[in-house]
């Protein structure tokens, strides 16, 4: 039986990141992947639909551009874009396969084996590994990840074919825009998916939304802006309504909705994408004698380490935020924690985020939404985009900046958001400075590149240690400073 000192399971985003992360501690690691490599980092997840999204954007500006010189629409070829994103995908993923490839000849060489194949646990040790052809091998390992992920959650009611109804699974392998679409579920999915195919041009959305506004977790100034593009885009949100009934007739898709009222609609659309959460993959992953602790939401781990000690879970199978940022945080932790010491611990308040939106939205640490929850009394700033000469240039001022502090001498960064274009290049130095737990001061002092997004941040910094290039006071609508105490509202005067 071959031995590891490690064995990965799962070559995702977070399985990726702690085998190479275990080879920097010279450990012989086996990684096992069932499918491809890059997971929902690359294919149908976060790679595929940021490409989609990119180049919907670059279609919505390039099509408003020609009408603004009144210039002849060209037709957008779905085909070509869809091989677009398949030479993205094929890039990362060809590059993190020939990584692992390279590997071989390496200083790494007798480090690193890579099975391609389906891993099962068989005790704590020993972990089975199934080939597509059914040949079987068992290898044994002193610590074990789990980095097997996610995949969609379906509602068992729904007829979904991943032709007309799909999940993410699906949506991407379409043979054409569909002149009409509904979107069940307003979270990130769905609202990314909204955008991009609205964005084309091509395709009627319809967006299903249990609640009276879409993406319930994020702070409803923010929202109304993603709400108010996305009706100019024609999306139809259908608000506070329940899907009752759906169904696929004569290869269209028909829905019913009841509303909180008690009234009744049915619509029919060509295509359905359900994006109502993801649940984590590890059903089959153990044999019942392991007995791994789970819940709902995944596996429960104490940072990392699951109830059997020698097994770590990292990424989208645990019970925590599902990004490939924190996937790769987990992995690399997960690693140090077995073969070292890491030197900080793993904290999840200071995430980075981007929502692909219109415009996009990037933000770091708490919303002023999750601020409340805690019952946190904040300073909050905001400053309007068309303060900002950056915007001015690019000829759209359409966004604003947010930064929330501690409500005390020492403006300790809580979080920030940036709703606008170049809001996900602008948010790293404020996330730094959360990071390193320091305060405003060297924010408002140093020098900025000039024009740039960056400048409005420092600009509100500013407003809060009052002495800004421009006064709230005078600037209402577009400029505020202001405390949140018992999530009450009062200008700060200077
Ligand atoms: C549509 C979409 C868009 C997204 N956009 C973003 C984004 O913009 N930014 C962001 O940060 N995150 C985004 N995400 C989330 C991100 O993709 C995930 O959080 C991330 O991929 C999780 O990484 P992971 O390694 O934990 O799991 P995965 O990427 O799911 O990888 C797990 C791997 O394990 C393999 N596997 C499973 N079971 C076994 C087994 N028994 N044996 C062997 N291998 C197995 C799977 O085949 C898979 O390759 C998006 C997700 C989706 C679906
Ligand atoms: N840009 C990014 O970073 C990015 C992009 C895409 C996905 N992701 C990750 O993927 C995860 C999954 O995304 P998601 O959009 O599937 O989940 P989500 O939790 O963001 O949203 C699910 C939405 O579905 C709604 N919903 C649940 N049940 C429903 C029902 N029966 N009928 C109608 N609506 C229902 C919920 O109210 C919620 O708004 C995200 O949480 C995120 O971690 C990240």
């Amino acid at each position: 039986m071959n031995r590891y000192d490690l064995v990965v399971i799962g070559a995702g985003p977070s399985g990726y990141a702690a085998t190479m992360r275990a080879l920097d501690f010279r450990k012989k690691t086996l990684l096992i992947e069932r499918n491809l490599v890059g997971g929902a980092g690359v294919v149908n997840g976060a790679l595929s639909s940021k490409t989609w999204w990119e180049l919907s954007r670059e279609t919505a500006s390039f099509l408003k551009n020609l009408k603004r010189f009144n210039l002849q629409v060209p037709t957008i070829n779905y085909k070509e874009i869809q091989d677009e994103v398949m030479r993205a995908i094929d890039e990362r993923k060809g590059m993190l396969e020939e990584h692992l490839q390279l590997m071989k000849s390496s200083q790494y060489a007798d480090l690193v084996s890579f099975k391609q194949g389906t891993a099962k646990l068989l005790s704590q040790n020993e972990i089975e590994i199934t080939q597509e052809d059914g040949t079987r091998e068992v290898v044994w390992a002193d610590y074990i990840i789990l980095a097997t992920g996610s995949r969609p959650r379906y509602l068992p009611e729904l007829p979904i074919d991943e032709k007309s109804v799909m999940t993410s699974e699906g949506i991407e392998k379409m043979e054409d825009f569909p002149e009409s679409m509904v979107i069940v579920g307003a979270g990130v999915i769905g609202c990314e998916y909204a955008t991009i195919f609205s964005g084309f041009g091509k395709t009627k959305v319809h967006l299903i939304d249990k609640g009276n506004r879409i993406l319930p977790f994020e702070d409803e100034d923010i929202v109304h802006v993603i709400e108010r593009n996305m009706e100019n885009s024609g999306v139809l949100i259908h608000r506070n309504s329940r899907l009752i009934r759906m169904e696929i007739k004569h290869g269209r898709v028909e829905y019913e909705l009841e509303y909180d009222d008690g009234t009744k609609s049915v619509f029919n659309v060509e295509k359905a994408l359900v994006a109502v959460g993801r649940i984590p993959n590890y059903e089959d992953l153990w044999d019942e004698k392991v007995d791994i602790s789970i819940s709902k939401r995944g596996i429960e781990d104490n940072d990392t380490q699951t109830n059997i000690s020698n097994i770590y879970a990292v990424g989208d199978i645990t019970a925590d935020i599902s990004l490939v940022n924190v996937g790769e945080l987990e992995g690399r932790y997960a690693v140090e924690k077995i073969f070292g010491s890491p030197e900080r611990k793993l904290v999840y308040e200071n995430i980075s985020t981007i929502m692909f939106l219109n415009p996009e939205v990037a933000g770091v640490g708490l919303n002023e939404t999750q601020a409340r929850e805690k019952n946190i009394d904040y300073k909050v700033v905001t400053l309007d985009y068309s303060c900002i000469p950056r915007a001015i240039a690019k000829r759209n001022t359409q966004g604003f900046i947010k930064l929330l502090v501690t409500n005390d001498d020492h403006m300790k960064i809580l979080g920030l958001k940036i709703i606008g274009n170049h809001a996900s290049s602008a948010i790293q130095a404020v996330a730094l400075l959360i990071w390193m737990n320091k305060g405003i001061e060297e924010l408002a002092e140093c020098v900025h590149p000039h024009p740039s997004i960056t400048e409005g941040i420092q600009e509100c910094v500013r407003m809060l240690l009052g002495k800004s290039l421009f006064k709230p006071d005078a600037l209402k609508g577009k400029l505020s400073c202001r405390t949140s105490m018992s999530g009450v509202y009062a200008d700060i005067r200077f």
